[in-house]
């Protein structure tokens, strides 16, 4: 028997493709489960006001495929505060919700974290493109802004390469460079720049000119923008070499639109994870998948770890780009 009757699921911070798919997730295998299940709208803003509502089988039909997120999302000051946390706590506890399912990024994380240490049931589910959530190898979301990105390269490519010109392509990522490193592997990017890994733009400058000199009709270099705005990056490398590379900044288009087959069933499994997690009496953890196989970490070690950075990628791409 669960000692969990009734759970709660919300969306926080930054929306990502799949968002939706694992709040899907979570209401069908609740109600499954014969658990009561609880819509909170716009994150921890919205636990705040007390703005939740009952989901039944139908208020989650034909969202798997959609981006965004229907019950929407905030990024909420007051939540940041122990008065705003409480006031969180206090809603689930009148409300006699047992267990709370937070879908979001690191940022959602940390409140999560809190409403763990006030005594709420808690289970996070990485939702963010960055890919920035350790203890698992995927965040819902990132597989599609990756694929929009090198959709977007695709395209860029078609004409750079008319021109015999570079492009620099600023991506989202303000900590984490995986979009960046992904993407930029995944289309044949000659320049990866990541705030993980120090750069030398001199370095870059004369490595465009190289390829240039040898051949290459084009280069793409692909900056998270954690690591330099992508207009500042175009104009360190003009001062340095003459090559006037076009800058592109692909923004919030890389958070939205369908999400791929991977992020919609990440999200299934992590969402039918999550209920079981806290059915089985589970706290305070993440749930992630680490090559193949789902795992629950506890929240206090997912925030207090920086995902590590994937060298061995960056270094593929960087060989295979010569
Ligand atoms: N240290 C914190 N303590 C409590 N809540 C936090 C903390 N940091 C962030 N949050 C809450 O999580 C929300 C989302 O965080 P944010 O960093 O904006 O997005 P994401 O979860 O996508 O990283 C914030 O608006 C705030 O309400
Ligand atoms: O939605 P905003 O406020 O413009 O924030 C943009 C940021 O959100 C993200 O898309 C997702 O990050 P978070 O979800 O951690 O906030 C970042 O890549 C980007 O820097
Ligand atoms: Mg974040």
């Amino acid at each position: 028997m669960s000692e969990v009757k009734s759970i709660a699921v919300l969306t926080s911070g930054g929306d990502s493709q799949g968002m939706n798919a694992a709040v899907r997730a979570v209401v069908r295998s609740a109600l499954y489960h014969g658990l009561e299940v609880y819509g909170v709208q716009r994150g921890y803003q919205g636990l705040i006001n007390n703005d939740l509502r009952p989901m039944d089988l139908r208020s989650v039909g034909d969202i798997i495929q959609r981006g965004g997120t229907i019950l929407q999302t905030a990024r909420c000051k007051e939540f940041i505060t122990a008065e705003g946390q409480q006031k969180g706590a206090d809603v689930l506890r009148e409300r006699g919700i047992d267990g709370l399912v937070v879908i979001g990024g690191d940022g959602s994380y940390q409140g999560a974290n809190k409403l763990s240490k006030l005594g709420i049931k808690t289970m996070g589910l990485p939702g963010t493109i960055d890919n920035d959530i350790p203890f698992t190898d995927f965040t819902i979301g990132f597989d599609t802004a990756v694929s929009i990105v090198v959709d977007a390269i695709n395209k860029l490519r078609d004409t750079m390469t008319s021109h015999e010109r570079s492009s620099v392509v600023e991506v989202m990522g303000r900590h984490c460079g995986d979009i960046a490193l992904y993407a930029g592997l995944a289309s044949g990017a000659e320049t990866i720049l990541v705030p993980e890994v120090p750069f030398d733009l001199d370095q870059v400058a004369s490595r465009m000119q190289e390829n240039f000199q040898s051949g290459k009709r084009h280069s793409i270099i692909v900056v998270a923008e954690g690591a330099g705005r992508g207009e500042d990056i175009t104009r360190g490398i003009t001062e340095r070499s003459g090559i006037e590379p076009r800058v592109t900044v692909l923004g919030h288009i890389q958070r939205g639109g369908n999400p791929t087959h991977n992020d919609r069933i990440l999200a299934s499994q992590l969402g039918d994870f999550a209920v079981r997690m806290l059915m089985e009496g589970q706290s305070s953890k993440s749930c992630g998948i680490i090559r193949g196989e789902l795992v629950a970490t506890d929240i206090d070690k997912v925030v207090s770890t920086k995902k590590p950075f994937n060298m061995d990628l960056y270094n593929l791409a960087l060989r295979l780009s010569q």
